[in-house]
């Protein structure tokens, strides 16, 4: 590190920063050497002031990583100004607090040796409180302090730009360092098809669950919610995977509409973020009020678990309010999700961003037992109650008879912040590992990553190849 000008690389943007600092510019920084990237690392926290961000030039994306000759630091700033860094003085006593990774691999119970395991820092739970840096920006030509604190970058970072790069626009360097920051940032969370060896080594002699988002997982992101259809491909490969492993789809959306979309029978729904669990007869004794034994479509006993069935009116109420306070605004479209709302924002103009936030923001300032979280340019309004995508893959595992065993090997493939919540829950039992879906570096609980749903298509057939092949193994041994 030196003094002055350096030249940095942009990351593209992540989601949310879990950085709070009010004096100065706090930077996380992880070496991403690619011998270092295969260890846990510990992560340092640097406290630099002077501000080592001074001005300004073509960085668009709000928050992001930056790999500043070979360190990564993660930045923040508002996203309608473009910017510069450079690093000016970076003070780097090296004895700053390390912040260690809470769930060791070392510990891991999936058996995978420390030093094999791809490393995955240790992100904080995404919060819809938005963001905490202050970062110096140029306006008009003036470097000025900026509290970047709002729902509104949250809905800016939301998502990854869906659009494939426009060569004829984008500079070759530009299109080049987008390429080469996805590939560091693969150092970390390694494809799961390269790895595939690794996972089917330590899945070897364990029973494979499968736990499956849709949106963005299973079906490519669309303009239109209602024409985010699977392809039969997709069906297919999906509908294979269920005849081997015990399979799930856990969605944000509706499980009736999920359902619709998949139209696959041997497998688990959970819908609202798995607040509407549609799953096997438990084998739990334990009475739960939330739980009621019922059949499903072809007649067989499931247990269906609503845990904010007593929202169910409020959301009714909401859900009207919500279309509403919003008809005027263009592109907006609401969508009611049983026991959450969705409220789009992806077809609406840019500029009027702020004005879906005021108002959703506005409206559920009166009704405190309801809260907001971002996906993908949507705001998700949600029951404040304490479950989420993480417990439902707990409840499901233990419906399954398949908890607080040595012997299962839980997988969840997800691509959105609510998907965090699962990849947590997996991350720190260590009994299985998530895998994100993103072809943009994102600070993520995974411990693997895929690019888009074509690649999870073909992670799911060689899932299938390769349970059909140990499984012929096993039948000529005991021939022989
Ligand atoms: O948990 P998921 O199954 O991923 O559901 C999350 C949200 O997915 C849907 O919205 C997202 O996909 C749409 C279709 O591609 C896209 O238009 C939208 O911008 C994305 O946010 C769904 O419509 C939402 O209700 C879910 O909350």
């Amino acid at each position: 590190m030196t003094n002055g000008q350096t030249n940095c690389l942009l990351f593209g943007h992540e989601s949310e920063s879990s950085l709070k600092k009010n004096d100065g510019v706090l930077v996380k920084r992880r070496a991403v050497s690619p011998l270092l990237a295969r260890s846990p690392l510990p992560e340092k926290e640097l406290p630099v002031s002077p501000p080592m961000i001074c001005s300004v030039s073509s960085i668009s994306a709000p928050i992001g990583w930056l790999l500043l000759d070979g360190l990564a630091v993660r930045f923040s700033a508002t996203s309608k100004l473009t910017f510069v860094i450079k690093l000016m003085d970076l003070k780097s006593s090296h004895s700053s607090p390390v912040l260690t990774d809470p769930a060791p691999l070392s510990k891991s119970r999936l058996g995978l040796p420390s030093n094999m395991a791809p490393y995955s820092p240790a992100a904080s739970p995404y919060s819809s409180s938005g963001l905490y840096l202050t970062i110096p920006r140029i306006i008009n030509g003036k470097l000025e302090d900026v509290r970047v604190n709002s729902w509104l970058d949250a809905m800016i970072a939301s998502s990854p730009p869906r659009k494939k790069l426009n060569k004829d626009m984008i500079s070759v360097t530009q299109l080049d360092d987008h390429d080469a920051a996805y590939q560091t940032w693969m150092m970390s969370y390694p494809s799961a098809l390269n790895s595939f060896h690794l996972i089917t080594s330590l899945a070897k002699c364990k029973t494979i669950a499968l736990f499956l988002d849709y949106d963005g997982t299973l079906s490519p992101i669309v303009d239109n919610p209602d024409h985010a259809f699977m392809s039969s491909s997709m069906r297919a490969a999906v509908n294979e995977a269920a005849n081997y492993f015990p399979t799930a789809i856990i969605s944000g959306r509706s499980r009736n509409k999920v359902h619709e979309f998949v139209r696959l029978s041997d497998l688990y729904y959970a819908g609202s973020h798995g607040m509407d669990i549609m799953g096997p007869v438990r084998v739990s004794k334990s009475v739960d009020k939330y739980c009621i034994q019922t059949t499903d479509s072809q007649g067989k006993e499931v247990h269906l678990f609503q845990p904010a069935s007593e929202f169910l009116p409020m959301i009714n109420e909401v859900y009207e309010s919500l279309i509403e306070i919003t008809n005027d605004i263009i592109g907006v479209k609401v969508e009611n999700n049983k026991f959450c709302v969705s409220v789009h924002y992806r077809n609406v103009d840019k500029k009027m961003w702020d004005e879906v936030g005021v108002r959703v923001f506005g409206l559920l300032k009166c009704f405190s037992r309801l809260h907001v979280t971002h996906g993908r340019k949507v705001l998700e309004v949600r029951p404040v109650i304490d479950w989420n995508k993480g417990k439902a893959v707990e409840f499901l595992l233990e419906s399954l008879g398949l908890s607080q065993r040595d012997d299962v090997l839980p997988i969840y493939v997800g691509d959105d912040r609510t998907d965090e919540d699962a990849f947590k829950v997996l991350r720190e039992s260590n009994c299985g590992f998530g895998i994100l879906v993103s072809n943009v570096p994102k600070e993520t609980n995974a411990l693997y990553s895929l690019r888009d749903p074509s690649e999870v298509q073909e992670f799911l057939k060689s899932l299938v190849r390769w349970k059909k092949s140990t499984e012929l193994q096993t039948e000529a041994i005991a021939t022989k």
